[in-house]
């Protein structure tokens, strides 16, 4: 998630790599190579980010957030801190970090890396304003942004931050089907990339309700209504929506609600 911000922030043009550095786990060589990549400075302990970086994003799994913070408290007077980490509370954040640090929560998503991400984000205790407007300024450049209450997080995180993951699956699962009646498998994917663009735009600014677009495809007694019947009668709703439940549910769970 963090390469994907770095590349949106500087594809927007809202940084220069020189104004940025990441620390990199040695094991990790692809987020190493990729840094590089964009011109990033990296270095292989979290210390010198704290130190040099004015606006510190904590993009680490959520079991390693705990390890993080505590190397990293000592450093984090007067920075502002914007952790991306799936249920990891604000509490938990400021309770871990030098009171004189800000804390905001971000929940961004990948499509960030080319900058139609959605993001939202809530402000910790100590946060100000301008440590928003910042927030808000940065999210933007590489999608929407918008604040929450923090008891939305989990639920966002299994929608908009997990539901990439759905979506992939979803134009895997509709290249597959052409490429079973026929079709070559470049040509299904690019169709159903554009399919799902084409009909997240129409959902996003339409105005309609997604029932009434679903309407304007389906021909009385033609091939949508067929493919929606099987689509029903294998559960398709149910799963989307028991999906987003387990992903909030395992939020929680992560987060000790649970
Ligand atoms: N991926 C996504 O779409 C989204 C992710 N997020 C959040 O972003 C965070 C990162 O997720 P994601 O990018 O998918 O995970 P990754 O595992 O890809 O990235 C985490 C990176 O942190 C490194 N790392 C591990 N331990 C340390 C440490 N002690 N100090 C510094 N770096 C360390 C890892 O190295 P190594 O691999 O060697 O352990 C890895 O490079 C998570 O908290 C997740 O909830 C939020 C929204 C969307
Ligand atoms: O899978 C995860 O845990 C993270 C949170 C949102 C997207 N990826």
């Amino acid at each position: 998630m963090a390469k994907a911000l770095a590349n949106g922030f500087l594809s927007a043009g809202l940084a220069k790599p020189s104004g940025m550095i990441a620390s990199v786990h040695p094991a990790d060589k692809v987020s190493l190579q990729a840094f590089q990549a964009l011109g990033v400075e990296t270095v292989v302990q979290n210390a010198p980010v704290v130190e040099q970086a004015e606006v510190v994003f904590v993009s680490v799994k959520p079991q390693v957030v705990p390890a993080v913070l505590k190397e990293i408290k000592p450093l984090s007077r007067g920075k502002l801190f914007l952790s991306v980490a799936m249920g990891i509370t604000l509490q938990t954040i400021e309770s871990s970090l030098s009171p004189e640090s800000r804390v905001i929560r971000v929940m961004p998503n990948i499509p960030a890396v080319v900058r139609s991400g959605c993001s939202v984000y809530v402000r910790g205790s100590q946060a100000s304003d301008a440590d928003a407007q910042i927030t808000q300024r940065l999210l933007e450049s590489v999608g929407t942004c918008e604040a929450v209450h923090e008891s939305q997080l989990d639920t966002v995180t299994a929608l908009s931050g997990s539901g990439p993951a759905y979506v992939f699956v979803m134009i895997e699962a509709l290249a597959d089907g052409a490429v079973h009646m026929g079709m070559p498998r470049d040509l299904a994917y690019r169709l159903a990339a554009q399919t799902v663009l084409g009909a997240g735009h129409m959902a996003r600014d339409s105005g309609l309700h997604p029932g009434q677009l679903k309407d304007s495809v389906t021909s009385p007694g033609g091939s949508t209504a067929a493919a929606l019947r099987q689509l029903e009668l294998s559960g398709f709703r149910a799963a989307v929506a028991g999906a987003v439940e387990q992903a909030t549910l395992r939020c929680k769970q992560i987060s000790g609600q649970k």
